[in-house]
This record gives structure tokens, sequence and C-alpha cells, in this order.
């Protein structure tokens, strides 16, 4: 199967090669040419296996370059039983009679990250064989708190790679800050980037696009690669789970064969949320799309009124994780929902980046509408979530979760949907444990982030990671600070170019 670039559906490349360069060199994301169908009774095979056996039957129909048994050796290595637990690689929880989380969180870096960026480290490296490519690939990301730290546990010490994450200093919970300065590994980087997340991103695409510069790391040995959602192989891994949670949903008899499930997701960047459209459009049975955002509601008005703008306040909020204004996997749903147009998809595009803002045409937004809903809440409505469902079922969820549940609770209010379901659960709460113990016990959150840990773990008689817990015998490697207009010579710095 190949991949199309969204702003020149002329630019055809293998899985391979869309994987090892992140972003289209025309600035588009790269997409499947077509999406492959899973039958009903494909999705009740899977049920049979394990979390490994359906992650390798979603990835092997996309990246058709890829051998059955290279993915099953690369999604053993990563879903290994010392990374995830065995028996609840990605576990679902009823919450009541509706409503189920899909907990996303048991991996090594306690975020849904994990997934997708466990698995890349094997897919870019066997990608850079398979292209012919004997460069290192240098990995630019940039985050809002959990892809950075995700994204360096995969990568760190991976031969052949050197990684460099760009965080909004002052954007991110100290957990998630502390996550990622205390990393080890001799190829890794981490900078503190002036202003917020939207800067750090657009900085790290503006390096992406600068063909002088790709041309002059070439000429060192190397190539530059992203471990964002804008790359392929991050968001394939992704969809996998969403075929589980249906799994799951059937083999706890929550849900018959062929029983549409709808799916609430708390986004951002908007690549978790793509990934259960991906699902729906490959024949998951999923009804609605649930779009949940924090303070930072540009996704909300969008869906509501088809226009996006982002000339708004940029709020630092208690969900650091979706503190975004430009939701860069949006731009592979417009293309979809705009027919595949290269054309409009640009003029959308070109809107954007000149004044900040789009409308779609009326077409767009019907077919948007009729598969998603959006909401928002913010800071207090998510503490609220979180008090709330402590109190009713005595679930803990982190506040990028309890977005979700608020979001879903309106949807569910306001329309009396009663479809079974499922809401993703992106992170666990012993992240936020400054926002969430406040919020779930009326504690007050003093005494600092492990003294809050262990309050958090005492209060709700759950251990804390011991990922978050060990992170206080660490010491910080990593204090530089980068304007967004000098990332690309900090890179060169690092690199010693
Ligand atoms: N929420 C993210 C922001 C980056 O999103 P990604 O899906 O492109 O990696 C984060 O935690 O960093």
């Amino acid at each position: 199967m190949d991949y199309i670039s969204t702003r020149d559906s002329g630019h055809r490349v293998s899985a391979a090669q869309a994987i090892v360069s992140g972003l289209s060199p025309d600035g588009g994301l790269f997409l499947p040419e077509s999406l492959p169908q899973f039958s009903l009774s494909e999705i009740e095979t899977m049920a049979k296996t394990g979390y490994a056996g359906r992650a390798v039957a979603v990835l092997s129909r996309f990246l058709t370059d890829f051998s059955e048994d290279e993915l099953r050796e690369y999604v053993s290595r990563a879903y290994a039983p010392e990374k995830f637990p065995p028996k609840a690689v990605a576990p679902v929880v009823p919450l009541d009679e509706n409503a189920h989380i899909l907990e996303l969180f048991h991996g090594p870096t306690c975020a849904f990250k994990d997934f997708a960026l466990q698995l890349l480290p094997f897919l870019l490296t066997a990608s850079l064989r398979k292209t012919g490519c004997d460069k290192t690939v240098v990995i630019l990301v940039a985050t809002s708190g959990d892809t950075g730290k995700a994204a360096l546990e995969g990568f760190a010490d991976v031969p052949g790679a050197k990684i460099c994450v760009f965080y909004p200093d002052g954007g991110t919970s100290n957990i998630q800050r502390l996550q990622m300065t205390t990393q080890a590994g001799e190829n890794v980087m981490v900078f503190a980037a002036e202003g917020n997340f939207d800067d750090a991103q657009n900085g790290v695409k503006r390096i992406f696009t600068d063909r002088a510069y790709a041309e002059e790391l070439a000429g060192k040995g190397y190539i530059l690669s992203s471990a964002n959602s804008i790359n392929w192989g991050r968001l394939v891994p992704q969809i996998a789970y969403y075929f589980s949670a249906y799994c799951e949903l059937l083999n706890a008899g929550r849900i018959k064969p062929g029983d549409p499930v709808n799916v609430v997701v708390p986004t951002g960047n908007f690549g978790n949320i793509l990934a259960a459209y991906f699902a729906k459009h490959c024949g998951l049975p999923v009804g609605k799309l649930v779009c949940a955002s924090n303070r930072n509601n540009v996704l909300t008005d969008f869906i509501t009124t088809g226009t996006y703008d982002r000339n708004r306040g940029f709020y630092v909020t208690t969900s650091p994780s979706m503190d975004i204004l430009i939701s860069s996997n949006l731009e592979r749903l417009l293309y979809l929902l705009c027919g595949r147009d290269d054309k409009v998809l640009r003029g959308y595009m070109e809107a954007l980046a000149k004044t900040g803002k789009y409308t779609v045409g009326p077409d767009v937004l019907a077919k948007l509408q009729s598969e998603f809903a959006a909401g928002c809440a913010d800071d207090a409505a998510t503490a609220a979530a979180i008090r709330d469902v402590y109190r009713e079922t005595g679930y803990l969820c982190d506040t990028h979760t309890a977005v979700a549940v608020n979001v879903y609770r309106d949807y569910a209010a306001k329309t009396g949907d009663r479809t079974p379901t499922v809401i993703a659960s992106t992170a666990s709460p012993f992240k936020f444990a400054n926002s969430v113990l406040p919020a779930a016990f009326g504690r007050a959150a003093d005494g600092g982030d492990f003294a809050l840990l262990a309050k958090l773990a005492e209060l709700s008689g759950q251990p804390a990671p011991r990922a978050l817990a060990g992170l206080q015998d660490k010491t910080e490697r990593f204090t530089a600070k980068v304007e967004p207009a000098k990332m690309k010579e900090a890179v060169s710095g690092w690199l010693g170019l």
C-alpha cells in the first residue's frame, strides 16, 4: 500500500519511506492511499487473541512492505511483559452501565504514547534498512508533556538514532518535565523552548521543511525524522488499541458483534481521535466520535461551527498535554473529508498559516458533524469530574481523562445517546498528582511532587508507578533553554555541526 501527501496527491511513497520522512517535504502529512477493511468475523477472530495478535492484525494491513513475521517480532518486543502488564496491555474498565474507560497508561512512561513509541524505534530502524538509508536518523520532537518522554524512552540508545525533544518551558506538569530532563542515554537531548507547544511544534516543522538544512545534514551523514503523530508510524499503532477495546467489550459480554460503540477522546494534536476515526473507517463498528478539549477549545469550536480559528488566548491548564491551538492531524481528516482534494486542503492550510483561520464549506462541515461531536471542560469542570467519578465509582482518573468524562456526560445528557461508550484514558493520574489529589480528596497540593505522589497512593490505595516515584532519585541532565527561532541552531550545536 502506498502513502500520499495531503498537500500533493501525486506524491506517493511506501510505508517505510513515509515512516523515515515523518513529514512530506511539501509540508503535508502522509495518508494511506486507501483504508484496509476488517470484516466482523475478522474482528471476532482478533477478540480471541491477546493484544499483540490484535496489533499485528492491524499493522500488517497498513504496513504492507513489512512481513507479518517482522511485525510480530517488533510487537512482541515493544509490548513485552517487562514494559506492559502482560494480561492488561490496554484494559477496558466499566465506569457505569454505558461508559468504559480504555486504560492506555500502563506502559513505561505512564501515557498512551507508549503504544506507538515503544514500537516506532523498530519500525523506523527497519524502514531505514528497507529504503537503503545508511544515515543516522535525527528525530526531532515537540511535546506538550507526554510524547517527549515516551519518545525519549523509546529511542534512548537505539543504534543509528539520535533524539532531540523540545518542551514548552513551564507548560508541562513538573513530573512530566522531570521525566524528560532526567532521561538516560547517550543519544538524547532535551530543550525547554520559550513559548508554548505551538511555537515548539512550528519550530520543528520549520526545520523539517528547510531543504538547505536537510542537504547540509545529509552531507554530515544525518537524516531528519519525527516521532510526533505527524509521522504515520506514530499513528498506525494507535488504531490497534481501538480494535482491542472493541474486542475487550465483546469478550466481557458488554456488546454483541456488530453493536456500535461511541468513542470519546481527550485530544490536542488530533492524533488519538483520528486513530479512532481510521478504526471506524476500516470497519470497526464505531458510532459517534466525541472530541474532548480543555479550555484551549479550538477543536470544539471548529467541529461546532466549521471555522478553525487559532487567534485566541492560549491557556496553560491542568491537562497540559492538550494545551494546543494548532492540531496537526486535523489536516489528515480534512483531506479525507474534502474528497482527497489536495488543492482545497492547501487552501485551508495556507489560510491557517497566513491568517490563523479557515472556514470549511457546508459539505465538509456536514460530513464532519455526521461523525464527530465535541465539547470542552475548563479546569474547574475537570476537577469536578475527577471528584464526582471518584465519589461515585471509586475510579481515579487523570486530568485529561476527566476532561473526556466531563464532555461525555454532557454529550449523553444533551443527546440521550446511550450507545456503549469507550473513553480513552490517556495518562496515569499520578502524572498529575498536584491536580488530582486536591480534586479527588480535597487535599491542598503542597509538600512537593513526591510527597503528593505518596499521598495520592496512600489515599487512593493504589501504588504510584515506579517510573514516576523513582524520579526523585534521578539527576536532572538537561537544563538548556532555547528560543523557538533558534531551534535549528540548537540542533546543530547538539550534533556538533
Ligand atoms: N499531546 C502531545 C502533543 C504532541 O502530540 P503528538 O501526538 O503529535 O505527539 C504531547 O503530550 O506531547
